[in-house]
């Protein structure tokens, strides 16, 4: 076919269309634009921009009573591929006016089809899926405009190009493999290689994770899960145990026991002669580096991966929703959407995320010191949420409506438990100038109030997170402690958005500001317990402003139980322990996200 390039003009600099700039210049053509018509288009330098050759008021039409808004551009940023579909059908316009609407205008020439995202129009965290098919009745001018585009799709930053993709097909509902499949395209259509692994069972991804080899983990930009939460927690584990080094929690001096046993494990006090002390202020560094790390069955894994360092801005996780409960992906992408998740993927997004490390001490028979270590990326919670999970695997087969059911089944049990917890308290600037929820400065108050206090809530480019403030000042280390029997002890360190609690567990909890935050749910009547958990799943609730409710913002603490009569649950891993101290690493892992939009 014959070139006619007489309705494409270049301006700036006259190049031949094989070696035109995108940078320098800008291009501009006439094309046809399926179902819209003749259009102008310009090639920016940020991205494409169109207009009709015969424009409509305000590019707003109607066309058989429907309302329709004509796009007009869009940016490299929101592109995730472009395409030569060769010669096939453009439709004409069925929106510039209700005669072409009926009639139709279509024509058979090339084609190529720009494929992108844009921002739902009702919701400001999610996306959604844009294609625009382009025509002209010559292929080279088709074929120009490809290569112009993908050569600025080359310059975008960021953006992965191989990934490991782990699928959990029990996953939620047991939609793993369908969540997968729905998003899959769009991975090839971006030309991302993927190693698809779906698991075979618990603990699967884990040793994969702890097992890889550094030359293949570093041909990866990041790996991802397709799953929910204990999912994600799972691969994370197996990635952070044999590679992260950094020593072990602080603990306040004699807060932890000296040995007790039972019969299946037994724990003490870290600091104790064989394994060395340190004092700073007022309190205890354990002098232990972790050399040895353990698989899902407790197995130990030799550390390969001496070149890996951590934090690591390059390599991201990246989770594709599947789960029960999605606390992860609702915090870092602001909704819970496969394609959405997918767009911060495929486009390069990153966010840095604070994650806690949990350390429980416990001795063999041999009376060797075992630390028994594992990470969580959003919650450690003992109680309520301990029991709520060990019941609720009981009824997987429920799908996420055993939470509800389970939730019901513990809350009538109304269990409360024996602790004490010693925790670094943070002032931070609000801290110092806005009463906390649960602490008044030793004022008296009402059992609840509703006064509302001014909270800083984490979103895209938070400033909190971007601060290079540190959140712990080393000289300010100060120990305070909460003793007694309690419902619940919860260590937030997102806010933990979900369907239940549509504000998250703690409204101003940041992805990446280096902070937990301990909920300490002190014993009290079934009839509050109730109502505060009915403030914590009411959008605009006060969760904290309860007189049995502590709220602490920290970045250490240690928990200690006269008995073992609940379970930690850490983002879904059930974890028993009598003694056990955490730490929050800020910014520690790296996110294909960018905050939620709220
Ligand atoms: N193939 C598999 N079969 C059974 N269990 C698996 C398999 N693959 C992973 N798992 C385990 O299933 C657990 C739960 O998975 P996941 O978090 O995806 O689902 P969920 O519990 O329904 O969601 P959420 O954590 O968001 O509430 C994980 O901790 C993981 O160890």
């Amino acid at each position: 076919m014959e070139r006619d390039v007489d309705d494409c003009m270049q301006t700036e600099q006259s190049l031949p269309p094989a070696q035109f700039d995108g940078q320098a210049s800008s291009l501009s053509c006439t094309l046809s634009l399926d179902h819209v018509g003749e259009v102008a288009v310009t090639f920016n330098s940020d991205g494409l921009s169109w207009k009709l050759v015969e424009p409509l008021d305000n590019h707003d039409s109607t066309c058989l009573g429907i309302k329709s808004k004509v796009a007009t551009e869009i940016k490299f940023s929101d592109v995730y591929a472009v395409e030569l579909i060769d010669y096939g059908l453009i439709h004409g316009s069925n929106i510039s006016n209700a005669r072409k609407c009926l009639s139709g205008h279509d024509s058979e020439i090339y084609r190529f089809t720009v494929h992108g995202f844009q921002r739902s129009k009702t919701l400001p965290s999610l996306r959604v899926l844009v294609a625009y098919t382009f025509g002209h009745k010559d292929l080279q001018t088709c074929q120009m405009w490809v290569n112009q585009i993908n050569a600025s799709l080359a310059l975008e930053q960021g953006r992965p190009k191989n990934l490991l993709v782990f699928v959990h097909p029990r996953s939620g509902k047991g939609n793993g493999c369908k969540t997968w499949d729905s998003v899959a395209s769009i991975f090839s259509r971006a030309k991302v290689k993927t190693k698809v692994i779906v698991t075979q069972r618990a603990g699967h991804a884990f040793d994969v994770m702890a097992s890889i080899g550094i030359k293949e983990l570093i041909s990866y930009d990041g790996v991802i899960a397709v799953g929910g939460d204990g999912f994600f927690n799972e691969i994370l584990n197996g990635f952070l145990l044999s590679r992260h080094k950094a020593p072990y929690p602080p603990t306040p001096s004699g807060f932890l026991q000296s040995a007790t046993c039972d019969d299946n494990f037994c724990v003490r006090d870290p600091n104790a002669t064989d394994i060395g002390t340190s004092s700073q202020n007022n309190e205890q560094q354990s002098p232990l580096l972790p050399s040895t790390s353990y698989d899902s069955f407790g197995v130990p894994n030799i550390n390969q991966d001496s070149e890996f360092s951590l934090p690591n801005e390059h390599f991201r996780f990246g989770i594709i929703p599947a789960g029960s409960t999605d606390a992860i992906v609702m915090c870092t992408t602001g909704t819970r959407d496969p394609i959405t998740s997918t767009f911060h993927i495929v486009l390069g997004k990153r966010v840095c995320l604070d994650v806690a490390q949990v350390v429980r001490w416990k001795i063999k028979s041999t009376s060797k010191v075992e630390p028994f270590v594992r990470y969580a990326a959003s919650f450690a919670g003992y109680g309520f949420y301990g029991d709520v999970i060990t019941e609720s695997e009981k009824y997987r087969w429920m799908g996420p409506k055993r939470y509800d059911y389970a939730g019901t089944r513990v809350f009538l049990k109304h269990k409360s438990y024996q602790a004490e917890i010693a925790y670094l308290e943070v002032k931070s600037e609000e801290a110092k100038s806005i009463p906390e929820r649960g602490n008044l400065g030793g004022r008296k108050r009402p059992f609840w109030s509703p006064k509302k206090s001014e909270k800083v809530v984490c979103r895209v480019n938070c400033k909190v997170c971007n601060t290079t403030t540190p959140c712990s000042h080393p000289g300010e280390t100060k120990w305070s402690r909460s003793k007694g029997s309690f419902l619940s002890i919860g260590a937030a360190v997102i806010a933990c958005r979900n369907d239940r609690a549509p504000d998250g567990l703690v409204v101003d909890a940041h992805l990446s500001d280096g902070l937990m935050h301990l909920i300490l749910i002190k014993d009290c009547s079934h009839a509050l317990y109730l109502w505060h958990l009915t403030q914590l799943a009411r959008k605009g609730g006060n969760p904290f402003d309860f007189k049995f409710v502590e709220h602490h913002k920290t970045t250490a603490f240690t928990f200690t139980s006269s008995g073992n009569e609940s379970v930690w649950n850490l983002d879904g891993e059930l974890f028993q322990a009598h003694q056990l101290s955490a730490q929050v690493f800020r910014g520690l892992v790296s996110l294909f996200a960018s905050g939620p939009e709220v």
